[in-house]
């Protein structure tokens, strides 16, 4: 009798669960290839006003670090850009790799960065709350920002001292007083798309601004994060590395820039 074909979907360690949503049609990252991306003339600049007394704490989730802000009202919001409302800051994290020449999520013409970060914004003026708009296509907003190798960056400098207290899974300290719009690059250009969660739930809830410029940090900086662990205090030491998902199918998505 023929073998059953018990091939499971692919699992990745990380995310114990299918790396494939059935039926998905606009998964994240994706690579993003220059010359394929639209120009269009009617995306506005993007308007951020973050108030750094939002900042709340930075903890270890297990997946990445996560530094959280209070979004009970609008006092750290972005708005303008390809966004049609206001969008409230929940938090920011990043992703990396065991080593340089990769980390990113998203890649642009195939190349990867060494990391990524992303700012999670949620649209308030339509959804009571961020678990109600992460299940809805207009749901989130995440600016993603490329790190890449290069000087210092003074900025990210006050979150990697931090990185230490942080180091075991569900581990938090409390962090105030921080504004992350030092992790923005001035220069205005971004792509954006229509995408997903990169982790479960995966739900496709989210317009991605990706910022065209990279910010630079230094070797010291990377290799803070990569001292810290997927595990929790008294297990098995496993170092938080490559916490990024592999490349989605565009399918059928046009990534648009805000520059020519
Ligand atoms: N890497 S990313 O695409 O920027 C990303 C951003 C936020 C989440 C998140 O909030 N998950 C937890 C969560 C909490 C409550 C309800 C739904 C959730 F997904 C996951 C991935
Ligand atoms: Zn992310």
């Amino acid at each position: 009798c023929s073998r059953k074909n018990t091939r499971k979907a692919a699992l990745h360690p990380l995310w114990q669960s299918p790396l494939t949503i059935p039926g998905g049609t606009r998964q994240s990252p994706i690579n993003i290839q220059w010359r394929d991306s639209v120009y269009d003339p009617f995306l506005k600049p993007l308007k951020i006003s973050y108030d750094p007394t939002t900042c709340l704490h930075i903890w270890n989730n297990g997946y990445s670090f996560l530094v959280e802000f209070d979004d009970s009202a609008d006092r750290s919001t972005i708005v303008g850009g390809p966004l049609e409302n206001k969008y409230r800051l929940k938090q920011f994290h990043f992703h990396w790799g065991a080593i340089n020449d990769w980390g990113s999520e998203h890649t642009v013409d195939s190349k990867f960065y060494p990391a990524e970060l992303h700012l999670v914004h949620w649209n308030a003026v339509e959804y009571p709350s961020f678990e109600e708009a992460v299940m809805e296509g207009n749901g989130l907003a995440v600016i993603g920002v490329f790190l890449k190798l290069g000087a210092r960056h003074e900025g990210l400098q006050t979150l990697v001292d931090a990185l230490p207290a942080v180091r075991h899974k569900d581990t938090v300290i409390e962090f105030d007083d921080f504004d992350p719009s030092c992790l923005i690059p001035s220069c205005p250009d971004y792509w954006t798309y229509a995408g997903s969660l990169t982790t479960p739930p995966l739900t496709e809830s989210v317009t991605w601004i990706i910022k065209k410029k990279p910010i630079e940090v230094d070797e010291d900086q990377l290799e803070a994060f990569r001292t810290l662990l997927f595990t929790s205090d008294g297990e098995e030491e496993r170092r938080m590395v490559d916490n990024f998902r592999p490349l989605q199918p565009l399918m059928n998505r046009t990534v648009r820039s805000s520059f020519r």
